[in-house]
């Protein structure tokens, strides 16, 4: 279905922004397995589409279909489950996904998503959570989903959930998604720690965001273990300092215009997809969370 006619239907457009990691460092592992890291999160005008209509059922549908991803393993669905018990018991909700954002490719798309899930039906099913308690529940569906509700961009330590607003400077972007994409647990789980790296301070690290100066350790791992991965790499790296997000497959680099990054995005690798983006300062539905739009 299209937009217009989702709206026609009484549906609702909310938008689920992508997110770029700046930097990436793994400081260690902990006991349950995850590991403490710290990254700087930039938001992106990249946007998956959530149209969502609620009723009066008690039941929540996904109405758009998705080959790769069962309806009861779609995090914005989880979402919406983990929310329920917080609204009026006949609450339910259509939810339509348009998917844009590459999913495995180290953006957040699927985090997104089910963050705006949670920010859409919090105020629809008037549930009346607070940010920090819709932080809390996001970090039930995974490590990056807090900071979509957060809504800024951030310095983040801890697994991910450990939030401080980070300014960064307006920046344009050219991302490209390899058609390979990896699995976020098996990157962490293929990492040789030999000890634990010393954790930056956050106080004058913003003199230091200079992609030359950034790194992933993340980045290193996929490169050795994923061959064609790495061609689209050193494809995108004669162009400028690229750099992968998150847990990859996705490579960025900065531009010093949007005309440049179409230029060179024209001559991708096939097979690729290539998006030229802004930085974003805020999440598109940050007033709604804030309870204020
Ligand atoms: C790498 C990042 O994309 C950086 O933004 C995120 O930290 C990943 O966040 P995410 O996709 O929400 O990750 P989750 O779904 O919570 O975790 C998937 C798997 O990645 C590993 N994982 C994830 C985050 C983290 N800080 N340490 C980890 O070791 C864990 O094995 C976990 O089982
Ligand atoms: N709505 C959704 N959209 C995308 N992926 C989803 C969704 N729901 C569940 N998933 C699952 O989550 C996995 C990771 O999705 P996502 O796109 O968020 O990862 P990513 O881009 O690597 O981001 P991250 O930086 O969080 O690791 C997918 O491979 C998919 O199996």
């Amino acid at each position: 279905m299209q937009a217009n006619e989702l709206k026609e239907n009484g549906y609702q457009e909310f938008l689920a922004p992508a997110k770029l990691n700046l930097f990436l460092h793994v400081i260690n592992k902990r006991l349950d397995g995850y590991h403490n890291i710290q990254t700087v999160f930039q938001l992106i005008d990249l946007y998956d589409n959530l149209f969502i209509k609620t009723n009066e059922s008690g039941l929540i549908r996904r109405t758009s279909h998705h080959a790769n991803i069962q309806e009861s393993d779609d995090l914005t669905i989880k979402a919406a489950h983990l929310l329920k018990p917080f609204a009026n018991k006949q609450s339910g909700a259509d939810i339509f996904i348009k998917k844009t954002i590459p999913m495995g490719g180290g953006l957040g798309g699927g985090s997104s998503d089910a963050a705006t899930a949670l920010i859409a039906l919090n105020a629809l099913w008037d549930c009346q959570l607070t940010q920090q308690e819709l932080q809390e529940l996001a970090l039930k569906l995974g490590a990056d989903v807090p900071f979509f509700i957060f809504g800024q961009n951030a310095w983040a330590e801890g697994i991910g959930e450990k939030l401080t607003p980070f300014q960064t400077k307006p920046q344009d972007y050219l991302v490209i998604a390899p058609r390979e994409t990896v699995s976020t647990r098996e990157v962490f789980e293929s990492l040789e720690l030999t000890k634990d790296r010393i954790p930056l301070k956050i106080a004058g690290f913003s003199n230091e965001l200079d992609p030359k100066n950034l790194v992933n350790d993340l980045e290193k791992g996929v490169l050795k273990e994923f061959k064609g991965i790495a061609l689209v790499f050193d494809w995108l790296n004669q162009f400028s300092h690229a750099k992968m997000t998150g847990s990859g497959s996705c490579f960025f680099i900065s531009l010093s215009s949007v005309d440049e990054g179409k230029k060179i995005a024209e001559k991708r690798p096939e097979h690729t997809l290539g998006f030229v983006v802004k930085g974003l300062n805020n999440h598109p539905h940050f007033n709604l969370m804030l309870g204020t739009e």
